[in-house]
């Protein structure tokens, strides 16, 4: 269901009025109005708790989200123009999921099962899900693994074998959380250039902000649930004053006049 006529290609994501308490009666997000055009890298920031996780997991619909329309709840999310409400399945295979934490993402006995697992899922024969996994593991430098068990390996080592798998199943959307959190620098250094590379639309949630100066020239500041800042990466986290109101440090990059404004 499009929901932009075919001249003008629709956001990769657009969020309205995005509400969303968990079982427990906790608000996560509330009202959370957004769009992100096709290609872009937009930064989640903002302090724990805030929201990001919860946003990020509401992008491939694994959360029912609502927007109050009158008594009735209305849609709130659409990826390149799809409402994820309706169109759940085929929104769940243009949105790749990294989560943030690789052993809820990693469950089968080697890392090849693994990353052929979305593939396999998604109707690719056997031997083309194999030669794309081993693919997208050569991508994450993890070729050598493929028959590795995943409990196995090291934390930065399953975090690159999920976002193998999640490449595997060609999304147009990545949605990142926390891709660089538990990197020694030489792995993180690794995880951002190849994350750099990736043409896809992407939404990370971080608290590293100096990879957003690198990765992202769009962050979005959220606290409570709510949106409080938009805009360019270098002006918003350049404003001292805003980012102490919400629990965030200026990163030192900038404190210290070292950045050249290059995802300004
Ligand atoms: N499964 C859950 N059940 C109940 N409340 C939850 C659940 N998961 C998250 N929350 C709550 O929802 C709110 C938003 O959490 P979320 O994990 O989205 O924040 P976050 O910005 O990603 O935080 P962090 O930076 O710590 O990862 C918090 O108040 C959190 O306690």
């Amino acid at each position: 269901m499009a929901t932009t006529d075919a001249e003008t290609p629709p956001p990769a994501v657009r969020l309205s009025g995005l509400t969303y308490d968990y079982p427990d009666g906790r608000r996560a997000l509330d009202g959370v109005s957004l769009e992100i055009a096709p290609g872009e890298s937009t930064a989640l920031v903002g302090p724990n708790g805030a929201g990001k996780s919860t946003l990020l997991l509401h992008l491939n619909g694994l959360l029912p989200g609502r927007r109050w329309s009158g008594r009735r709840s209305a849609p709130a999310v659409w990826i390149d123009g799809l409402d994820a409400a309706h169109d759940a399945v085929q929104v769940r295979r243009k949105v790749g999921l990294l989560f943030q934490d690789p052993d809820d993402q990693l469950f089968s006995t080697t890392v090849l099962e693994d990353v052929a697992f979305g593939p396999l899922n998604l109707g690719l024969a056997a031997d083309e899900a194999r030669r794309l996994a081993l693919e997208c593991l050569e991508r994450v430098d993890l070729a050598d693994a493929a028959d590795r068990a995943p409990h196995r390996l090291s934390f930065g080592e399953r975090k690159r074998v999920c976002l193998a798998g999640v490449l595997a199943c060609r999304p147009s959307v990545l949605a990142l959380d926390e891709p660089t959190a538990n990197l020694d620098p030489r792995g993180r250094r690794r995880f951002l250039r190849l994350i750099a590379s990736l043409a896809a639309t992407k939404v990370i949630a971080t608290h590293d902000l100096e990879m957003v100066l690198e990765v992202c020239p769009r962050t979005i500041l959220l606290d409570a649930g709510r949106v409080v800042a938009d805009g360019p990466s270098r002006r918003i986290l350049d404003d001292e004053t805003l980012l102490e109101a919400h629990g965030l440090e200026r990163p030192l990059s900038l404190l210290i006049g070292r950045r050249d404004g290059s995802a300004s």
